[in-house]
């Protein structure tokens, strides 16, 4: 009788993303939901909470962003392909610094990830066709998972847009142009049609329907359970038989029961 070789599974930890509008409340909501975890995830923070600037490559990358878009809240500097590819760059990056934290165990949360960038850039490259900047987004996403895995759960919470620009603009102390509000509501639509594409993946939290109690509730729960029944996370431009980014093992070997 032959026997198959019993392996542990890959113990990493899950890579989680918040998604939604400015001022939307993913950051307020996740704080509130980790709040009560025992196991806290590593926050990876957003990107206009890294003004006061961390040494490296990801803060660099973003730096030049800034720069070229000369104080759009959007980081839109005219080359909305060449900005899709340094803001994968950036979240790349985001990942390779936590890459230990998940190989231990570790839940991590990206406030934002690859998903703003599809839904921006997108919009950039159809500003007036919403079919063809959803299938652009998805067309986005393939290309960040070919840098990148894409998180094992992306949390989006949506809610009125004007609302959130409200709260965006409270907190931040600035008044949002004609221009920018309309493209935080193409942005807010856009969110939900991606999000509806790969149920799977996304949760949605919708802040008209439940109120911020319920969602940080619902919130908790999904990041908990998201660390059950995890693959390993393979590099994604080495095909079929890349090793697990976090176990270091192949796919050919890699974990039975
Ligand atoms: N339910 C709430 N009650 C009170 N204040 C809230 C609530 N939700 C969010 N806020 C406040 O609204 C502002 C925007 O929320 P938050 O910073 O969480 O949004 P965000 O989605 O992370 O936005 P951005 O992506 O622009 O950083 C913050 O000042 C936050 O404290
Ligand atoms: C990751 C990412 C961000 N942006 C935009 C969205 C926001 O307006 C700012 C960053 O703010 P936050 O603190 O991270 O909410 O940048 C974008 O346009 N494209 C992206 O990929």
């Amino acid at each position: 009788m032959t026997t198959t070789p019993q392996r542990p599974r890959c113990r990493r930890g899950p890579l989680i993303s918040a998604e939604g509008l400015n001022g939307v409340g993913k950051t307020y909501l996740t704080n509130r939901a980790v709040e009560a975890l025992d196991d806290k995830p590593v926050m990876l923070d957003e990107f206009s909470q890294r003004a006061d600037g961390r040494p490296g490559l990801g803060e660099a990358l973003l730096g030049a962003l800034r720069q070229a878009s000369i104080g759009d809240p959007f980081l839109r500097g005219g080359t909305p392909m060449a900005e899709a590819l340094l803001l994968m760059a950036i979240k790349r990056h985001d990942l390779d610094t936590v890459l230990p934290d998940l190989a231990r165990g570790r839940a991590v949360v990206e406030g934002r990830s690859v998903d703003t960038t599809a839904v921006c850039q997108a919009l950039l490259l159809h500003p007036d066709d919403p079919d063809a900047a959803l299938r652009t987004a998805m067309d986005l996403l393939d290309l960040a998972a070919s840098w990148r895995p894409l998180p094992d759960l992306t949390i989006l919470v949506t809610d009125d847009p004007g609302d959130a620009l409200a709260r965006a603009q409270r907190r931040d102390r600035c008044v949002f142009t004609d221009e920018q509000a309309h493209f935080m509501r193409e942005a807010s639509d856009l969110f939900e049609r991606l999000a509806a594409t790969d149920p799977v993946r996304y949760r949605v939290v919708d802040r008209r329907h439940v109120d911020e109690y319920e969602a940080a509730d619902r919130i908790r729960t999904w990041i908990r359970d998201a660390g059950r029944d995890l693959e390993c996370l393979p590099e994604p431009w080495q095909g079929t038989a890349a090793a697990c980014l976090c176990c270091h093992r192949r796919a050919a070997t890699a974990a039975v029961a």
